[in-house]
């Protein structure tokens, strides 16, 4: 699903590699802990994935494709399949949790009857379908970040990368986070979160991946932390251990009250696929991930490939162009392209992937087929009719598309002045 071949990274204008050759490979329905000190390359693994950033050396595989040979124009189809949810949240501050949510499957072009259903149900499924009406000001820091997830998990991605997910949160709030990403991981998304956390691996007890100045120095299947001696100390080891035992303590607390645990449990004695299919909660998120009639094929081998999947979730600064969705899939409107292209693109590419994780996939992205032209999204034109959205919507289009640049769902030019979209942690 996603394999680095001796993969290195050294950003210009420095001395020493970012990675170093680096090898790992995880399958898919994994969760995988990224771990390491801060500057030991997690986010700069993230990011290729992602192809926010290019390989210096090496090869990335992601869903059976050779990042490296995805054209700019391809990305954002491309990164509809991973969901991406950051330490920082960035929710947009001036919208409802259900339109942050909404926002992505607009701007991808989703029916309007596909984002009533699809945004409730994820509401509901990360415990804030009381909460879709309020502002992320209106919110906690844990549930900021239960609408980053749900915004990043809305479309059904293969994969989920965290980058610190739990790094704002107070442990007893990390662990409701953590319940909710195996759960996640449970219905069968991978899972990738890089993270600081000890008390949180340790306490999963997941395939840990350390890495050591851009060199991985571990790769254990059902690992902790680890020792922290290769890992410089930040702060008095006295007070870590304390925060750890605190952490734990909580998230033992939680594991013991939450309907969810069963599925943990399962999981980790049967795997994922079969967690879920034994669960109690199996039938919520089944529902959840009900096939799309717009969005999934299934290959001859069985294997269900995601052709509409998931919204990237916030990529910042993404400044590569981006092709908008099918006409017969933008519904009311179009997604706009960059330097007024003419042309809709339909359909999104396929992602696929064989059923042995993919490393047998050519590497080979399907070009989309040209049909009628879009029309230009003008400032009174909305994205998507919702009745369920009052409020700025259609007045605010051309401010969130900007954001949708940056997310690879569309063409154009990141703009500087849309950094105050992004809402930050409540301290
Ligand atoms: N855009 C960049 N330009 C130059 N150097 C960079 C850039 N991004 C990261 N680096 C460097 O690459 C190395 C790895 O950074 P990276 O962000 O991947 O580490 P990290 O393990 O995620 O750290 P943290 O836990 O603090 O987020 C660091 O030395 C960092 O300074």
């Amino acid at each position: 699903m996603i394999r680095f071949d001796q993969v290195t990274k050294k950003y210009p204008g420095t001395i020493k590699p970012a990675l170093n050759a680096v090898d790992f490979e995880v399958k898919r329905g994994e969760f995988v802990f990224l771990v390491g000190a801060s500057g030991s390359g997690k986010s700069s693994c993230l990011r290729l994935v992602l192809k926010e950033e290019k390989p210096s050396a090496g090869t990335v595989h992601v869903l059976g494709h050779n990042v490296s040979s995805i054209s700019n124009r391809k990305i954002p189809y491309f990164r509809r399949n991973l969901g991406v949810v950051f330490q920082d949240f960035r929710l947009l501050p001036n919208k409802t949790v259900f339109q942050n949510v909404a926002f992505t499957l607009q701007v991808i072009g989703k029916s309007r009857g596909f984002v009533q259903e699809a945004v409730p149900d994820v509401l509901k499924m990360v415990g804030l379908e009381n909460k879709s009406q309020r502002m992320p000001h209106e919110l906690s820091g844990g549930e900021q970040q239960r609408v980053a997830i749900a915004r990043a998990i809305v479309n059904k991605p293969q994969v989920l990368l965290a980058d610190e997910p739990t790094g704002n949160l107070d442990p007893a709030t990390s662990a409701g986070i953590m319940q909710l990403l195996e759960r996640i991981n449970a219905n069968g998304t991978t899972v990738v979160m890089a993270t600081h956390e000890a008390a949180i691996v340790d306490k999963m007890q997941r395939r840990v991946i350390e890495l050591v100045e851009g060199a991985i120095v571990r790769d254990e299947t059902h690992g902790g932390y680890g020792n922290t001696a290769v890992i410089p100390e930040l702060g008095p080891r006295k007070e870590r251990g304390a925060d750890a035992q605190r952490a734990r303590r909580a998230v033992e607390e939680a594991a013991r009250e939450a309907p969810s645990t069963q599925s943990v449990v399962a999981q980790r004695r049967t795997g994922p696929v079969e967690a879920a299919a034994s669960s109690r909660e199996a039938p919520e998120v089944d529902d959840m991930r009900a096939p799309d009639p717009e969005g999934t094929v299934t290959n001859e081998t069985g294997a269900v490939d995601r052709v509409n999947g998931a919204d990237t979730g916030m990529t910042p600064a993404d400044s590569e162009r981006v092709v908008p969705s099918s006409s017969s899939e933008l519904g009311e409107a179009r997604p706009s392209s960059a330097e007024g292209e003419s042309a809709a693109i339909t359909p999104p590419w396929a992602v696929r992937e064989a059923a042995d994780d993919g490393a047998t996939v050519a590497d080979e992205v399907e070009e989309p087929r040209r049909t009628q032209p879009a029309q230009p999204l003008t400032q009174s034109q909305p994205i998507i009719g919702l009745p369920l959205i009052s409020g700025p919507l259609p007045d605010d289009t051309q401010e969130h598309l900007s954001l949708a640049e940056r997310l690879g769902l569309r063409a154009g030019k990141p703009r500087d002045e849309d950094t105050e979209q992004n809402v930050g942690p409540t301290k």
